[in-house]
């Protein structure tokens, strides 16, 4: 968001005002921010995600022709009225066709594209439950997704069909090829469904909306059951913060995949509350990207920290960028290093890190002014309105004051409501009090910026994405010459972190690094891939057989630096 367009007077009551209150007696931050009248939280029990969505549209007149999306290939626009008109239309469709009702979960599988927000809002308007995954996943990822879903439809991009057939559940294509005149087509339903009716919507606030899938904080990839109340919560804060930041004029640029939270709140659902608009990548591409910039005045980006090195590595190239005012980063954290020399290149752009996580709906803590950010570079901003956390010592249990390091405890709103059909990672990180934990080790200042300094969770992010250590050890050890293995982040400038993977291999097997590296590829999705692999004697376990993880993430900046 941008604080250069500030209302008068705003920039400075947020700059000068600390984010939250410290509470010694309970061990709480509060979030000092209190949302007032049209920026509240809905509280009626009766509403639905889509339905809010649609309410918050301009008004059916002149205004409703305001430019929703941009495809940025084809120049492609949808107007707030054909964007109405398109989920409505889908939602009959797919409820007069194909039956769908409420509780139905639908797997979407798509990289996005102009139809994504219809096909998200359609589903929820229908009452059915969304569930989204990355197309360049492999059919196996896909497979096992769609089973511990429930899917009981699928919507996927053309390309993506055939990763999905043997699931046998029905699948509706997003763009028809015209060779194959036996697909039905989204685009083909919005066109011909239009007059159909949709019953009336009886889901509520707690009713189940999605299902996002992470690994959370151990284990393999796990339903992260997000109701309509969270969803709900989450876009009216991002509807406040784009209003509070004046950026409901800006252009936004979206590349990050509306099959993650950070997308899809952002470009699914909570900016077309702001009625802004957005120009839309399929995917990411440093040209394409700054040649959307140039030709579409592009003001704002929500992005992640590889794309923002990659735009300070941008050498030239004539490409004007004068009309960016704010980048944010999210998804992995940005080093004060690429910060630092962003800030140099781009000093007329606002670059502010946020904070989120797919259990928390995305929302957790921002920056509202770039001052605050630039004040305060290592921080990943304030705790959003509504919002409570606690810090807490890993040995003690006890809540940590201003600057004392511990795990990052959440409350609020959007936390998540469990993962699905798993009651043992739910109680394992939704605790006594609603508290969710983060797996992210961090503190607050005095004035309530959030600073998280380290992961306890057992993941890889690669690229932004999550890898989870568990589900590539289970593929290794299925090798025959594996006996054990281990898998760690090893750091990395472009991707932040790839895949390590330590391994004991079976007596008298000279298995090599780039076996082991092609045996996991070949089962995987691009990004999850092992790039650098070490034997050794023993996998480094505690006394319950835990990996000891630590060990071997020094173990392995000692080997690479003796390499070098
Ligand atoms: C733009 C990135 C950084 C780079 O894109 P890429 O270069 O295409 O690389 P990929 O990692 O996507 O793809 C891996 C490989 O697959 C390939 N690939 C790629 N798309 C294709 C294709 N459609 N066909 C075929 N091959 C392909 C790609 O070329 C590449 O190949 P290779 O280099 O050979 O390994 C991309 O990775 C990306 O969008 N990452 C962001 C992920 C993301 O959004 N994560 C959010 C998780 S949720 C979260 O953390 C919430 C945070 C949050 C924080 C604050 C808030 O306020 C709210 C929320």
């Amino acid at each position: 968001m941008d604080a250069s367009r500030n209302e008068p007077g705003t920039r400075s009551m947020f700059s000068s005002r600390r984010k939250s209150n410290y509470d010694p007696k309970t061990g709480i931050y509060h979030s000092l921010i209190r949302l007032e009248g049209s920026h509240k939280i809905p509280t009626t029990a009766n509403l639905d995600t889509a339905t809010f969505v649609l309410s918050q549209f301009p008004s059916l007149d002149q205004s409703d022709m305001k430019v929703a999306l941009i495809d940025s290939a084809t120049n492609r626009r949808l107007t707030y009225r054909e964007l109405r008109r398109s989920i409505h239309s889908l939602a009959a469709g797919l409820y007069q066709r194909f039956g769908v009702r409420k509780g139905d979960v639908i797997f979407v599988l798509s990289s996005n594209s102009i139809i994504y927000p219809t096909i998200c809002l359609a589903i929820l308007l229908v009452g059915g439950v969304l569930t989204t995954s990355n197309p360049i996943n492999t059919e196996s990822e896909i497979t096992k997704q769609v089973l511990d879903s429930g899917a009981k439809l699928a919507i996927a991009a053309p390309v993506a069909m055939h990763k999905l057939l043997s699931t046998g559940i029905p699948t509706i294509v997003t763009t028809r090829d015209p060779l194959n005149t036996n697909e039905v087509s989204v685009e083909e339903l919005i066109d011909s469904c239009e007059s159909m009716e949709l019953p009336e919507n009886k889901q509520t606030q707690s009713d189940m909306a999605a299902v996002l899938y992470s690994s959370g904080t151990t284990g393999t990839s796990k339903g992260v059951i997000l109701t309509h109340g969270n969803l709900i919560s989450t876009i009216t804060l991002l509807k406040w913060a784009a209003e509070t930041t004046s950026a409901k004029d800006d252009i936004f640029l979206c590349f990050i995949p509306m099959f993650h939270i950070y997308g899809l709140v952002f470009f699914g659902l909570g900016l077309l509350c702001a009625n802004t608009t957005t120009v839309l990548m399929n995917r990411f591409e440093l040209q394409s990207m700054l040649e959307a910039i140039q030709t579409h005045k592009v003001n704002n980006i929500p992005a992640v920290p590889p794309v923002i090195l990659a735009m300070v590595r941008y050498n030239g190239g004539g490409y004007d960028l004068s009309s960016l005012r704010s980048v944010g980063s999210g998804a992995a954290p940005l080093s004060k290093h690429v910060a630092t020399r962003f800030r140099e290149k781009f000093p007329w752009v606002d670059l502010k890190p946020g904070y989120g996580l797919t259990e928390s709906c995305g929302a957790a803590a921002f920056f509202v002014s770039s001052e605050e950010a630039i004040a305060r570079s290592a921080a990943s901003g304030g705790l959003f309105p509504s919002f409570s956390a606690k810090v807490v010592d890993f040995e003690s249990g006890i809540a940590q004051p201003p600057y004392s390091e511990g795990e990052i405890w959440l409350k609020g709103p959007t936390v998540m409501k469990g993962y699905l059909g798993n009651e043992a990672a739910t109680s394992a990180t939704i605790v006594s009090g609603g508290w969710l934990r983060t797996g992210d080790l961090g503190y607050f200042d005095e004035d309530g910026y959030l600073f998280i300094v380290d992961r306890i969770k057992e993941l890889i992010k690669h690229n932004g994405y999550q890898v989870a250590p568990a589900e590539l050890e289970a593929i290794l050890l299925n090798h025959p010459h594996i006996l054990d293995a281990a898998v760690i982040p090893l750091e990395n400038e472009d991707a932040g972190e790839v895949p390590m993977a330590y391994i004991v291999r079976a007596t008298g097997s000279e298995l090599s690094e780039e076996q082991v590296m092609q045996f996991v590829a070949g089962q995987v999705a691009p990004y999850k891939k092992i790039k650098r692999v070490a034997f050794i004697n023993e996998i480094p376990k505690s006394a319950a057989g835990k990996i000891l993880r630590k060990d071997l993430m020094a173990q392995s900046k000692q080997t690479i630096k003796s390499k070098l």
